[in-house]
């Protein structure tokens, strides 16, 4: 049997499995059977908490961060960085004594990310890095309109669109539409963005490899990036960010890093049954 948490953070939501000696490599089939929210136990992705001295090609983090957050979206696909996930990860990490609550940090595909988790159990601060800006331009089809995305590279690749009502990106049961599709070799995360009050963004996303989800850490620290630049607002002005699922605050310092606080929380315990998951 495999033991499991399942967890949260602004409703995006992980299935963790604790990892500590390595020998576990969940290949996607079994991820994807995982995250399926009827025949599995339902995320929009899964968070592995595995040493980090464990992880080829990361090994020289583990001084640092002796924990790794190997995250897999919900179809099984690997992604260099998950927001959310690391906040839940940190979460998770001090509840199950594998750190102390204050300041720590975890590694990730995208590099070492320096973690706030308070002790009395409120919202988890993550220092995101730098964010990188792509210069392809791109543009998404939000309806019958091509509307021009912002590119943003948190770790993971985002194309935000500036709407005037998040509702105006409909269902989003498929991926939304982009072009040229060459601006996005590895696929893209797509956020889409209007306006909610002075310092203030609604935001929905597409999630690469996890549809629709009801939010998106790196997805909404890629919208602030953009609203604030468009609003010409200066470094150290903190944004809101409305998701289906919650809110996040945001702000970009001097020195370019940037720092999400949101809420991260875990939900339950259980064990996964011999032969439960459906093969795929
Ligand atoms: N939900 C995450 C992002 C997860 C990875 C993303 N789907 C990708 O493939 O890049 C977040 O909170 O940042």
């Amino acid at each position: 049997m495999i033991p499991f948490t399942k967890g949260h953070g602004t409703e995006n939501d992980f299935v963790i499995i604790e990892d500590v000696d390595a020998s576990f490599d969940p290949d996607a089939a079994w991820v994807a059977a995982v995250c399926d929210r009827r025949a599995g136990i339902g995320a929009d992705g899964l968070l592995r908490v595995v040493p980090t001295a464990a992880m080829p090609g990361y090994e020289q983090d583990a001084t640092e961060a002796p924990w790794f957050m190997d995250y897999r979206n919900a179809d099984g696909s690997i992604a260099e960085m998950c927001g959310n996930g690391t906040r839940v990860f940190a979460r998770y990490l001090v509840a199950h004594d594998l750190a102390k609550p204050g300041r720590f940090s975890i590694a990730t595909r995208a590099g070492v990310k320096h973690m706030h988790v308070p002790e009395d159990g409120g919202d988890v601060t993550v220092d995101m890095g730098r964010s990188v800006w792509p210069a392809e331009s791109a543009e998404v089809l939000v309806g019958d309109r091509w509307l021009p995305a912002v590119n943003v590279d948190m770790g993971n690749p985002h194309a935000v669109v500036f709407v005037d009502d998040v509702a105006e990106a409909g269902r989003l049961w498929e991926a939304p539409q982009v072009r040229p599709e060459s601006a996005y070799p590895h696929g893209v995360n797509v956020e889409f963005v209007a306006p909610a009050g002075p310092r203030r963004i609604a935001m929905r996303v597409h999630e690469r490899g996890s549809g629709e989800t009801r939010s998106c850490g790196t997805g909404a620290c890629a919208a602030m990036l953009a609203a604030a630049r468009r609003d010409g607002a200066a470094p150290e002005t903190p944004y809101e960010v409305r998701v289906p699922g919650g809110l996040l605050r945001i702000v970009e310092h001097e020195d370019g890093r940037i720092e999400m606080t949101g809420p991260a929380v875990l939900v339950a315990t259980g064990e996964l049954l011999p032969g439960g998951l459906s093969a795929r």
